[in-house]
């Protein structure tokens, strides 16, 4: 491992490749100000008025003579766009017509910034979090109804039986993901009655392969095997207690055409968007997102499952009320201009509109013994203390993962990064990061002594989950209160559906930050990150013999028995048949190579 003590003293080529990155996050989120900062708020861009019928002929006037209206149009849609990500103003524009004294018709249009917070609206919950309250949301049902008019009619909805898909809220590799409503007549879920909307996970079965030696003769894509993995083991962890820090498991559908997996929603969205939107989040709020996912992890462990897949974007929240902050906060490596206001923070509850967290997709998880088995093979108690030991290293995947997130949440740029995937790979084994200057600076010994024993990469001595659950900086205060009051809670969410509506048109409004190079970046780094844990994972797994029957229905994703071997094998390849249904990284890939952004060099085979 090597330290930096100022990066300003050094000459270009002698930089970690952090740096880069990092100049690159911030100067990403200056960007999607310079719209707003050219004008004032309160100030009219522009106004085009139309006078039709009267005494006089048909008239047109502007009321900016000397700025030609189509370039003030195309400035106020390009401050709308921008706008919509800062969240921090809004263009509105405004249609009226109205009639003059000389009886003619005047239709005026004009746009306008104003300081309205479009991302921040108030979630109708600017109500007391810690209050048990009344939701007229909730006892208004035909209001409630009448809203939810689904947006088109989705070829998906054809099969699907029991709830209703009224919008598209994300897509995966190989998914598309719909916000939906149970139907209340339906039989077709008992546990789907007690949720007001749902997430449904809709996967096309033609981009799914029968079986496994398919996928490894014909095209890339899914396993049917995996689907069903998927769903098996993200319905096991959705059980007992603990699991309500995991994204709820309701139903699942096979149709002729389609797998429908229906979820619990969590109407905020991904971690990984509020990062880009923030540039880093304080101390504070990333240890009320890592005690949550802290606490979706020892559920996993402790049902013998590793999800092998943490990271930002598989982080889910709920949204709560925005609270702008009382004193300004900025640390000095911040743009002051520029620097979103994360807000206040509220122990227990939350802060920068983030609520609580939870972790969403299984389709990498693996189940690695059983715990509530009569079988033998592979249950704790039959179990040799070597494989115990053993296979709560395979565990320590997570702990990692735990550790790039809290990484790049202090700081807003991931741990380990290299625009080439074998050098990146190779930091990643080694375990090469830094804490960077400015950026670290002002970050607490606690918080680095927390990462520092995460990303520790002798899995032997890294932090298990209870080391973590136990870790002095994580428990600094008690940042956040476990509500199991299930009632509560689907108030709260329902609540939150109008929000949710909103936030999910704006982001598909413009994307353009969420998908900006060094986003993209940061998505990269962590697939590598994960897929490199994952072989070494793998590897330990196999000098285990007596390890799990379980194994027996896993994917022979590294072809080969030799591990020297597995190692070397082209690492994108094995990233890709890792990730399979949940990688994004080709597709990411491929759709930057069309739009010609910069991207992490496709490797060659590592020989
Ligand atoms: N339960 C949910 N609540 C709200 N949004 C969700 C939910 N599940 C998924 N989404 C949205 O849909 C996106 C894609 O979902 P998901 O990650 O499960 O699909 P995937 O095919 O596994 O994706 P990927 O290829 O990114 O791994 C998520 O990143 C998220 O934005």
């Amino acid at each position: 491992m090597f330290k930096i003590k100022n990066i300003f003293g050094k000459k270009k080529d002698q930089l970690p490749d952090q740096v880069p990155l990092a100049r690159q996050r911030q100067e990403e989120a200056s960007s999607r100000k310079v719209g707003a900062v050219d004008l004032e708020q309160g100030q009219n861009l522009y106004s085009d008025t139309k006078v039709y019928g009267g005494s006089g002929s048909e008239t047109e006037t502007d009321a900016f003579p000397s700025i030609p209206v189509d370039t003030l149009i195309a400035k106020a849609r390009d401050i709308q766009r921008t706008a919509s990500m800062s969240g921090t103003t809004k263009v509105s524009s405004q249609r009226s017509l109205s009639d003059d004294s000389n009886n003619r018709f005047i239709a005026s249009e004009s746009f306008a910034i104003s300081s309205e917070q479009i991302e921040r609206v108030p979630l109708s919950d600017d109500i007391d979090e810690d209050e048990d309250y009344e939701d007229s949301s909730v006892t208004n049902e035909s209001q409630m109804e009448e809203e939810e008019i689904p947006e088109t009619t989705f070829p998906e909805q054809k099969e699907l039986k029991g709830y209703f898909l009224i919008n598209k809220i994300g897509e995966g590799a190989f998914s598309a993901v719909f916000r939906g409503i149970p139907d209340k007549n339906s039989s077709q879920s008992f546990l789907a009655k007690s949720f007001h909307e749902v997430a449904v996970k809709v996967i096309l079965k033609k981009e799914v392969m029968e079986t496994k030696g398919a996928q490894k003769h014909g095209t890339k894509g899914a396993t049917k095997e995996q689907v069903l993995k998927e769903v098996k083991i993200h319905r096991l962890v959705s059980s007992g207690e603990g699991s309500e820090k995991v994204v709820q498991f309701v139903d699942f559908q096979e149709t002729e055409h389609y797998y429908y997996i229906i979820q619990e929603i969590l109407s905020g969205g991904e971690i990984f968007g509020e990062i880009v939107k923030y540039t880093y989040f304080s101390e504070d709020l990333s240890r009320h997102v890592i005690k949550q996912l802290a606490l979706a992890v020892r559920h996993l462990h402790s049902m013998g499952v590793v999800h092998r897949d943490i990271k930002p974007e598989n982080l889910l929240f709920e949204p709560i009320s925005f609270i702008p902050s009382k004193t300004n906060k900025l640390r000095k490596s911040d743009d002051p201009n520029t620097k979103v206001d994360e807000g206040e923070f509220k122990p227990a509850v939350g802060g920068g509109g983030i609520g609580v967290v939870k972790l969403a997709d299984f389709g990498l998880s693996k189940q690695i013994y059983e715990t509530n088995t009569k079988t033998p093979c592979g249950t704790v108690g039959y179990t040799a203390p070597e494989v115990v030991k053993d296979e709560r290293y395979s565990m320590k995947v997570d702990m990692w993962g735990v550790g790039c997130v809290l990484y790049t949440l202090l700081c807003g740029f991931p741990p380990f990064y290299d625009e080439k995937i074998d050098i990146l790979t190779e930091k990643i084994a080694r375990g090469e990061y830094t804490f960077l200057r400015p950026w670290w600076d002002e970050i607490s010994s606690g918080a680095k002594n927390c990462v520092r024993r995460l990303l520790e990469v002798d899995p032997h001595k890294r932090y298990s989950i209870d080391d973590l659950l136990n870790d002095e900086w994580l428990n600094s205060y008690d940042s956040i209160k476990i509500n199991n009051d299930s009632k509560l809670h689907q108030k709260r969410k329902s609540r939150n559906h109008l929000y949710h509506k909103k936030k999910m048109a704006l982001m598909q409004r413009d994307s353009s930050l969420l998908y900006s190079p060094a986003a993209n970046a940061m998505r990269d780094a962590f697939d590598v990150s994960n897929a490199v844990q994952r072989i070494e994972g793998e590897k330990r797994e196999n000098h285990t013999t007596n390890l799990s029957s379980l194994q027996e229905d896993e994917e022979d994703l590294l072809t080969s028995s030799n591990n020297n071997q597995k190692y070397n094998i082209n690492l994108e390849e094995n990233m890709f048949q890792l990730s399979l249904n949940s990688s994004t990284i080709l597709k990411r890939r491929n759709e930057n190579q069309t739009i010609g952004t910069n991207r992490i060099a496709i490797p060659t085979l590592i020989e």
